[in-house]
């Protein structure tokens, strides 16, 4: 659905992106986390054609997405600074939007009503922050794109709106296979939400990974002795790390689950317990050597 490789895109000189890849399937959920100055506001900027690439190649839904009006009525953006009229009301604003894409639905605005509980005749520039944001997500839904591009979407937003806004989202995707693609600097916030995660760094992605087989890859185990810990058990080619105190071994180690448990049992072990492991120690085991880097990108 949406392809870029090796694409580039300077500011006087200055590479914000440098050889930048990603690859975004349809209906998939793909979060970009990246620290501050990564690149991730220009990549979404020049997917959605506001800026002109200098180099390398982009497809969206195979077409170049820069001045192409046609392409860009199937996708809703939700931008890091939000512009609506702040004359309008919501009323106003969906009116607006509904002249713009083709895909508009005032049935799914209304049915919404009750999700964004903000009367529809309040004007913009009366709203908090949290309630503009709010708004976006309510015109991007009744849009129907095919793609959602979502620059720190939910910024400013109460855990409860949050929630809310990822409900509606996700059951979008689901109901109509839309293909979200979401910029965030927290990894947490999109673990929920997303199935394919993409690490960014200065202008580069350094990571790309399908969250289910991330998570089912890597499993930390804590096993414990009555006596000595067979060292013999610590040769396995799969374990990533280890470290020991007294009694009890804990490991990293890639593998199936119930292969690693078999393994294991076989040394009779007096306790084994497998730990989950978090998003973040998963990338950082992944990159192995470079973990210093990437620690410090997503924590
Ligand atoms: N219009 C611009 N003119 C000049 N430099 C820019 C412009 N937009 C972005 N940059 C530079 O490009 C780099 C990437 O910026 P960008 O806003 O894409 O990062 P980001 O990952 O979205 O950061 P943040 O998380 O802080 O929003 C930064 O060094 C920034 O200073």
């Amino acid at each position: 659905m949406i392809h870029a490789s090796n694409l580039k895109k300077t500011f006087d000189g200055f590479f914000a992106l440098d050889g930048m890849d990603i690859n975004v399937e349809q209906g998939s959920v793909y979060g970009l986390v990246g620290p501050n100055g990564a690149g991730k506001t220009t990549l979404l900027k020049t997917l959605m054609g506001v800026y002109k690439k200098d180099d390398g190649s982009l497809k969206i839904m195979g077409e170049d997405p820069y001045e192409n009006k046609k392409l860009k009525e199937k996708i809703g953006f939700i931008s890091d600074e939000l512009y609506f009229f702040s004359n309008y009301t919501i009323k106003d604003t969906a009116k607006f939007y509904s002249k713009i894409y083709p895909n508009w639905s005032f049935d799914r605005y209304n049915s919404l009503k009750n999700a964004f509980s903000i009367d529809e005749n309040m004007k913009i520039r009366k709203m908090s922050k949290g309630m503009k944001k709010q708004v976006a997500f309510w015109m991007i839904i009744s849009m129907k794109p095919e793609i959602m591009i979502l620059d720190e979407p939910v910024d400013g937003l109460d855990p409860v709106a949050r929630k809310s806004v990822w409900n509606l989202v996700l059951q979008d995707v689901s109901e109509r296979g839309t293909t979200v693609l979401i910029s965030s600097h927290n990894l947490r916030e999109l673990e929920d939400v997303c199935d394919h995660v993409g690490i960014m760094s200065k202008g580069k992605l350094l990571l790309e990974k399908e969250l289910s087989s991330a998570k089912n890859d890597i499993h930390k185990l804590q096993i414990g002795f009555k006596d000595k810990i067979p060292k013999k058990m610590l040769e396995d080619e799969n374990i990533i790390n280890s470290s020991i105190s007294g009694s009890i071994v804990t490991i990293i180690v890639k593998g199936n689950e119930e292969k690693l448990l078999e393994y294991y049992n076989s040394f009779s072990p007096a306790l084994i317990d497998i730990i989950s492991l978090t998003l973040e120690e998963v990338f950082i085991y992944e990159v192995g050597g470079d973990g210093y880097e990437i620690k410090n990108i997503i924590l």
